[in-house]
């Protein structure tokens, strides 16, 4: 069933059209990984699809209505988005930038998050952080202030999680872990992704940006090809067959197989 579908998507920024013409039919529960070189569109695509951006063009459905017959805060308890540039508040608590998530959660001007410290200490545990709910935010790290800020986008409580790059600055550890706790809470996950590896590896559908349109978009095995990334990213790349799990991998700058001969002597 479809959690999330655009159709005819088109955005633009100070009346330049950065993206066009996107159909997409994301099944609820599952995870798709937009990929693209920088300045493709995904940021754009991305908050067109949370309704941060209005379309030029196009609709954008969750569970069947249209994104832009909801207000803000009917928005934010159907998704939540969390943005390439977003970071903590630096003078809050951690625990406090958290309980932010649940503000639309909220009647008007109720400011506290009385009865809410248990999802705030259970987002920051997805993420690994439940230790540093006390520690004021300008204490973390790099790679901590972005698993903050997917705690925050966790504690929301919607069921589509729309994320900007989100293992940005992320060891592999975390990386790892973070796509395995996004999958492990059951929700629909959208993200733009560098790694094309970890895209491949953890995601069920991949969309590639490619200019602002949509070159293809399917099973990572079926999109991410060789000709594809050599044609969209101008990188060689070779699928390998990992001997001890037979899963397939994607190898990106594999550069050109080794002649025979030369193998012979290796
Ligand atoms: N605020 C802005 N004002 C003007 N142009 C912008 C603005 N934000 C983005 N753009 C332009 O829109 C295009 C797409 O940017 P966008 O951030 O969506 O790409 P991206 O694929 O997310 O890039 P990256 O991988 O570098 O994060 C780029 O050409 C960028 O320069």
């Amino acid at each position: 069933m479809s959690h999330l579908t655009c159709h005819g998507l088109a955005a633009a920024i100070g009346g330049r059209t950065i993206v066009s013409g996107v159909d997409l039919d994301v099944p609820r529960g599952s995870m798709l990984a937009v990929v693209g070189r920088n300045g493709s569109g995904k940021s754009t695509l991305l908050r067109a699809l949370t309704g941060l951006r209005r379309p030029v063009a196009g609709t954008v459905q969750v569970d069947g209505v249209d994104l832009a017959d909801l207000t803000p805060r009917q928005r934010a308890t159907r998704l939540a988005h969390v943005a390439q540039e977003d970071g903590p508040p630096e003078d809050l608590l951690v625990g406090e930038m958290v309980a932010m998530g649940r503000i639309p959660h909220r009647p008007p001007w109720a400011l506290d998050a009385k009865g809410e410290r248990h999802l705030v200490l259970a987002a920051l545990e997805h993420v690994d952080l439940a230790d540093k709910v006390n520690h004021p935010c300008q204490h973390l790290s790099g790679g901590e202030r972005r698993r903050a800020m997917l705690a925050r986008g966790i504690a929301q409580g919607s069921d589509l999680l729309v994320l900007d790059e989100p293992t940005n600055h992320l060891d592999v550890h975390h990386q790892i872990q973070l796509l395995e706790t996004v999958r492990s809470l059951g929700c629909t996950v959208i993200a733009a992704v560098h790694d094309l590896q970890l895209a491949a590896a953890h995601f069920d559908a991949v969309a590639v940006l490619h200019d602002g349109r949509l070159h293809g978009v399917g099973h990572p095995a079926d999109v991410l090809t060789p000709e594809v990334l050599r044609e969209v990213f101008d990188v060689e790349a070779r699928h390998l067959t990992d001997p001890a799990t037979g899963r397939v991998h994607l190898v990106v700058g594999a550069g050109a197989p080794v002649p025979a001969h030369r193998k012979a002597h290796a």
